[in-house]
Parts: C-alpha cells; sequence; structure tokens
C-alpha cells in the first residue's frame, strides 16, 4: 500500500440544475506533487475532490487516478472532506482500524499502521475515547488521520486544517509533507496561503469551475504586494512593496524618529486572487 500517485482531471464539467459547479475543470498532479488548489466559495473545489473521489460523475471530462477511473482506484485514494464525517460513539482507534481495513490494510498491519498516524498527528492520547467527546480540532486529527491511515497513492484534503490550533497545523503539514516524500501526489484546498508556502506546493487557483491559474507559489506570489508597517511613539507608516527588504531598509534610513516596531506583511489569497482575476 502506498507509494507514488498521480492524478490527471481533463476538462470536468458538473452542473447542478442552473448552476454549472464545473466549467472545463482541468488540473494534474505528479507523483510526490503537493498542489495547493485555492479558490473562493463557490470555486469548484469541493465539487471537484467529490469527482476525484468517485462520489460524483462528471457531465463531462474524465479523471484517472494512477491511470483508473475513480470507481476503480478507491483503495489509492485518502479522502479528508471539508466536514467532519466521523462516527461519534467509537473511538479514534476503532475508527482508524475500520478505515484502515477498509482500505486493504491486512490485520497484522493495522496495528503498526495505527500507531504511527496517531503518533504524527498527535491522536495518541485520546485513541481510546469515544469521538464525540472530542474538541473540533481533535476531531479534524482524527478525520485526517482517517483519510492517510493506508498511505494513500493520492490524498485529497479539503481544508483540513480549519478550525485547529497552530501546532496541530504543524504537525499535519510535516505529515503531508512527508507522505509526498514518499512519493503521494497531494491535492490540499485551504483559504490560508502561508500554508502552501509552508508546504513547497505547487498552486492551483479556481474561479467559477476552472482553474484560471496554475504554477510553482514561488512563480505566482512573485510581485506580488506585500505591506511594511512602522510604529513610531506618535504615528503609523504603512507602505504596499512588492520587495519589503528593499523598502524596510529605504524606510529605516529615511525616519527621522525612533521606531517602537516593524511588521512585513506576506501577500494574502486575496492579493493572489486579484492578481491573476486581473491578468486573466
Ligand atoms: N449539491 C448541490 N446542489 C446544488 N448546487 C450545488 C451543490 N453542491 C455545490 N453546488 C454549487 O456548486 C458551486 C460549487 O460549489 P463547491 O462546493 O464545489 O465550491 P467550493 O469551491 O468547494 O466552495 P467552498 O470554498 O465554499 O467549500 C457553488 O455555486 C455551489 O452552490
Amino acid at each position: 500500500m502506498g507509494g507514488r500517485g498521480m492524478l490527471e482531471a481533463l476538462g470536468l464539467v458538473k452542473g447542478y440544475g442552473p448552476v454549472n459547479a464545473l466549467d472545463d475543470f482541468t488540473l494534474a498532479a505528479r507523483p510526490g506533487e503537493i498542489v495547493g488548489l485555492v479558490g473562493h466559495n463557490g470555486a469548484g473545489k469541493t465539487t471537484f475532490a467529490n469527482i476525484v473521489s468517485g462520489l460524483l460523475r462528471p457531465d463531462g471530462g474524465r479523471v484517472l487516478v494512477d491511470g483508473k477511473a475513480p470507481g476503480a482506484a478507491r483503495r489509492l485514494l485518502g479522502l479528508a472532506p471539508q466536514h467532519i464525517a466521523l462516527y461519534p460513539t467509537v473511538t479514534p482507534r476503532e475508527t482508524l482500524r475500520l478505515f484502515g481495513g477498509l482500505q486493504g490494510l491486512r490485520r497484522r498491519e493495522l496495528g503498526r499502521a495505527v500507531t504511527e498516524i496517531a503518533e504524527a498527528l498527535r491522536i495518541t492520547d485520546f485513541l481510546d475515547r469515544r469521538v464525540g467527546v472530542l474538541s473540533g480540532g481533535q476531531q479534524r486529527r482524527v478525520q485526517a488521520a482517517a483519510a492517510m491511515v493506508h498511505r494513500p497513492a493520492l490524498l485529497l484534503l479539503d481544508e483540513p486544517t480549519a478550525g485547529v490550533d497552530p501546532e496541530t497545523r504543524q504537525s499535519l503539514l510535516e505529515v503531508v509533507r512527508d507522505h509526498a516524500r514518499t512519493g503521494a501526489a497531494v491535492v490540499y484546498t485551504t483559504h490560508y496561503l502561508p500554508e502552501l508556502t509552508d508546504l513547497g506546493a505547487s498552486i492551483a487557483v479556481a474561479r467559477h469551475g476552472r482553474v484560471i491559474a496554475r504554477g510553482e507559489a514561488g512563480e505566482l506570489l512573485h510581485g506580488l504586494p506585500g505591506e511594511v508597517r512602522l510604529t513610531f511613539d506618535d504615528e503609523e507608516m504603512r507602505v504596499p512593496t512588492t520587495d519589503p527588504a528593499a523598502t524596510l531598509a529605504t524606510m529605516l534610513v529615511e525616519a527621522t524618529k525612533p521606531v517602537r516596531s516593524v511588521d512585513l506583511s506576506r501577500p494574502t489569497l486575496d492579493d493572489l486572487y486579484r492578481a491573476v482575476v486581473r491578468a486573466h
């Protein structure tokens, strides 16, 4: 189980009545690649994940997971849906054993697989409590673990860090990076751009049911405005810039009174979105 994975989605079309949720949606992920799929609410990200998982059938286009149609690729795939979907009266250990078993892990492999993913996602302490009494963030971790326990070749994570604390976020990102290092293809949906930089992900920007920009994070984020903010005793100075280091240096040289604090803000998802939409 596990290992290298690949995703090819070409020209997907999906309508819900009059709504075109996907309209010629094309996206590929290579083995070892983490693709950050970003886009505003309603851009079609969840519909795409559901088609790749075989939960929805597209009206047009095609999807291949390692050369197989989604229906035949179930065991290659791990999906952590956006909304928590866990059974409240069983424990995380039982949940992970069940998911691992459904995905084809044999009995003797299950114990080790559960221990490993539980440690990586810091679930060990509450492995034998009931899911229903865990906090939202703890349940998110269990949900991510259930998607990864069998080390899928293709991992689809739909906003896995929604509502989790910074430490959990870090361990989750680490596990995702580790998956990709062993050759899995990962599609990671988020509204939070810095996570994608931390993951070393490439980026796909979705809008109105199609991918309108695709590239390396450095490439897409290069030239986007961030902001330098200097605070003095009696005032604050904000300067938008695409080169924060140079701007900061100039501002410090030119400052005529003591600087109390310095802030650099990185471009946000909205900055990226605006730049891509403007260029499109
Ligand atoms: N079951 C459904 N019935 C009708 N319309 C739907 C259904 N599911 C999604 N849609 C519509 O399809 C479009 C795409 O929705 P989708 O959930 O794929 O977007 P998303 O990018 O995942 O959004 P979010 O960031 O809010 O999760 C939206 O306009 C949504 O209202």
